[in-house]
């Protein structure tokens, strides 16, 4: 076992895709930046290779993945990975970049074993009303730490500006908006207040060239990339919503495309559906508006729903760019004249970004 030290803090990172790399180089930055406390990787994977010493070396960050690519070994078991970062003397975040409900569900035991827990994947927070449960009980009895700010509107500040709101005994009434990356860049490109704009299939096919979609962009058209991200925000407003599918979700996979087996299949296949996309953009037009695909949670009525819905040109949802999301908090305390965040909502560094910033957070509370 390493000799213990009060200074150091140990770095376990899952997955190393598009948000992955881009954290990766965002600790090289912070641990040249911060000495204090040291920051040491001790643990990378993705889902078939892995990288760590027994006794804990430090793995050099920038290096890390071109090592990882020719490492042979695979990933621990997520038990033994548990008892491998739980035995090595110092504090340990594990910085979760996968979407995998597997890793999600092991945050308890990561928890009560003292590890802290920071990630954009929504999974653990926004499956079974018992596991956000159980994470934040485990989190509580050890002391860890576990923050999650990406998990909805990427880096911006959605989750924090929701927990200061209720935190500081503001009384949340409402909270709707364009809570998708891809949508919004979907919707923007593809339905433009000018009239204009491309073909839905080939929109989606850049909107996963540009990082914005889940792994399988499936995820995001079906609506329940955002379905989650509003059960996430409806349990910390207060509304204990058992699942994403406990609520209305439009889904825009045509009938047609809903059983093909893989992300792949699907993309090459939804050019032939691209007619019904245009016949909903034709719809909206004639009545001098454009469609876009929001969400709203009521705490008043206990409602929660995710779907298209037709926008004047004039309203600050038709007038997003690119992935930008925009999230209205309606509060007592602001009264009829919202809280509004806005700003790219998907991408590999802004997404990043609210990594890095969660694990400055930990590091403040445990180092
Ligand atoms: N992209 C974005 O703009 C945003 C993403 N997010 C969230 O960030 C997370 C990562 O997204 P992104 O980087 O785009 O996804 P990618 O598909 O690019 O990367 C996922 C990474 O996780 C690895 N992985 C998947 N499952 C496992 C597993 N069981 N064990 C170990 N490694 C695994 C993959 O390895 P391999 O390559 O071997 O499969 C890959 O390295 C997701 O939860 C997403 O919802 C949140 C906000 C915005
Ligand atoms: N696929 C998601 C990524 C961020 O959560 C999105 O498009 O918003
Ligand atoms: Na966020």
């Amino acid at each position: 076992m390493a000799a213990a030290s009060a200074r150091q803090v140990n770095i376990a990172i899952i997955g190393v895709g598009g948000v992955g790399k881009c954290f990766l180089s965002q600790l090289e930055q912070l641990a040249a930046r911060r000495p204090n406390p040291k920051l040491v990787l001790t643990y990378i994977c993705t889902s078939k290779k892995a990288l760590y010493s027994t006794d804990h070396v430090a793995i050099p960050i920038n290096t890390a993945i071109s090592t990882l690519s020719s490492s042979d070994q695979t990933p621990l078991p997520l038990p033994k990975l548990v008892d491998f970062l739980g035995t090595s003397g110092s504090k340990t975040v594990l910085v979760d970049n996968t979407s995998s409900q597997e890793v999600a569900e092991a945050y308890p035991l990561f928890l009560s074993r003292g590890i802290s827990v920071v990630t954009p994947n929504k999974k653990a927070f926004s499956s079974s009303y018992k596991l956000w449960q159980d994470i934040f009980s485990a989190a509580e009895q050890s002391g860890a730490k576990v923050y999650h700010e990406s998990s909805v509107g990427a880096g911006l500040p959605v989750i924090s500006t929701l927990k200061d709101l209720v935190d500081t005994g503001d009384e949340v009434t409402k909270i709707e908006g364009v809570f998708s990356g891809t949508m919004s860049f979907l919707f923007n490109s593809f339905a433009q207040t000018s009239g204009a704009g491309g073909k839905w299939s080939a929109e989606v096919k850049k909107a996963k060239q540009l990082g914005y979609t889940e792994p399988d962009p499936r995820d995001d058209l079906n609506g329940l990339d955002v379905a989650r991200k509003l059960t996430i925000l409806a349990r910390l407003a207060g509304l204990p919503v058992e699942s994403p599918t406990s609520f209305p979700v439009q889904s825009l996979i045509p009938r047609e495309l809903e059983s093909v087996a893989t992300g792949d299949e699907f993309l090459e296949k939804l050019p032939a559906f691209d007619a019904q996309m245009e016949e909903t953009k034709a719809e909206a037009e004639k009545e001098g508006k454009v469609v876009r695909f929001v969400g709203s949670i009521d705490m008043a009525t206990k409602q929660v729903k995710v779907g298209l819905e037709k926008f004047d040109l004039s309203h600050p949802i038709a007038a997003l760019k690119g992935s930008d999301n925009i999230i209205s908090f309606y509060t007592k305390r602001y009264g009829s004249n919202p809280l509004i965040v806005q700003g790219a909502g998907a991408g590999g560094d802004v997404t990043a970004m609210g990594v890095t910033s969660d694990l400055l957070k930990v590091l403040s509370q445990i180092a």
